[in-house]
């Protein structure tokens, strides 16, 4: 990793617990993953190696790279839902492994690319399922449950949608749905897995700027996995970007986004010029004149 002392900003390791259990903190929370090696039973070599990682309290994290560098996997490690074959994930200090599912699913979202569920769930039962953590499968939705599907389903924009059935969907509306839920589990950390997935243009900034929207309003911090780095690098406050299952370089996007990187990550030549939103990336040959 060539950057390992940038994302020391902002960390907080150690800090006290202050909130009561599950409450969601008022204080940004920096998330760090140390000497991790996630791999899956099927594969004999961890996929994902990296020395350091940090999601930077109260600020906006993109992790990006070529399909399979990991990004996927590193996210779910992250979240407390692939559990590391080595190394550590703290969240403000705290092992993540080590907390009850119930406390990490409280303070910790994860929109995952892998999702299921009966295609007869309404949107609206789905968003209610983000709120699990906060009572438990057997007791009764309360009036703050009510409240907390009301604020994610407007937030996402599916009002329209809550009586439908996800299986008559599209795939952009069941996003949008699928974001909803993870938005009502109103975590201190949210881990978004491409979603921008299936969605218009419009969606897809409505979705990006709420997601900014709760990181400035309510100070949570975010890691979200995109494929276009240059709406990454115009979006998000750090990019992290994975070659081969590790983290090549991290920092500001104007930093991170160069030439090199462009070549050596992503097998692109460009050129990278400065933008009024971040750095503006242009292939040296249009796509149309390539072999
Ligand atoms: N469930 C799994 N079992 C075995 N190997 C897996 C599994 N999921 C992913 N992998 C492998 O792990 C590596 C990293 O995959 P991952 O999905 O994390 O990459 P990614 O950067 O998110 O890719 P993409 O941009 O295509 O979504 C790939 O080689 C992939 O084949």
């Amino acid at each position: 990793m060539s950057r390992s002392d940038a994302p020391e900003t902002g960390e907080t390791e150690g800090a006290e617990e202050t909130e009561a259990e599950g409450t969601p903190s008022t204080d940004p929370i920096d998330l760090v993953g140390r000497d991790l090696e996630v791999g899956y039973p099927a594969t004999d070599d961890p996929v994902v190696e990296c020395e350091r990682v940090v999601l930077p309290a109260g600020e906006v994290t993109a992790l990006v790279g070529p399909n399979g560098s990991g990004k996927s996997t590193l996210l779910k490690a992250l979240s407390g839902q692939l559990e590391p074959w080595g190394g550590a994930v703290e969240l403000d200090g705290e092992d993540v492994y080590g907390m009850a599912d119930k406390r990490r699913a409280r303070r910790l979202g994860l929109l995952s690319q892998e999702r299921e569920s009966p295609g007869s769930l309404t949107v609206e039962d789905l968003v209610l399922h983000g709120r699990y953590p906060h009572r438990g499968f057997m007791e009764a939705v309360t009036e703050a449950d009510r409240e907390a599907v009301e604020r994610a389903i407007d937030l996402a924009g599916v009002g329209h949608l809550r009586e439908r059935e996800l299986g008559n969907l599209s795939g952009g509306q069941k996003q949008l749905a699928w974001i909803a839920m993870t938005l009502a589990q109103e975590t201190d950390v949210l881990l978004l897995d491409e979603p921008t997935t299936f969605l218009d243009l419009r969606h897809q900034l409505g979705v990006l700027e709420t997601v900014r929207q709760l990181n400035r309003e309510r100070g949570v911090t975010v890691g979200v996995v995109l494929h276009d780095i240059s709406q990454a690098a115009r979006f998000a406050d750090n990019l992290v970007a994975l070659r081969d299952g590790t983290p090549y370089d991290w920092g500001p996007p104007d930093e991170v986004v160069t030439e090199d990187l462009l070549a050596d990550v992503f097998g692109v030549e460009a050129s990278v010029g400065p933008g009024p939103e971040g750095p503006t990336i242009r292939p040296h040959r249009p796509l149309d004149e390539r072999e």
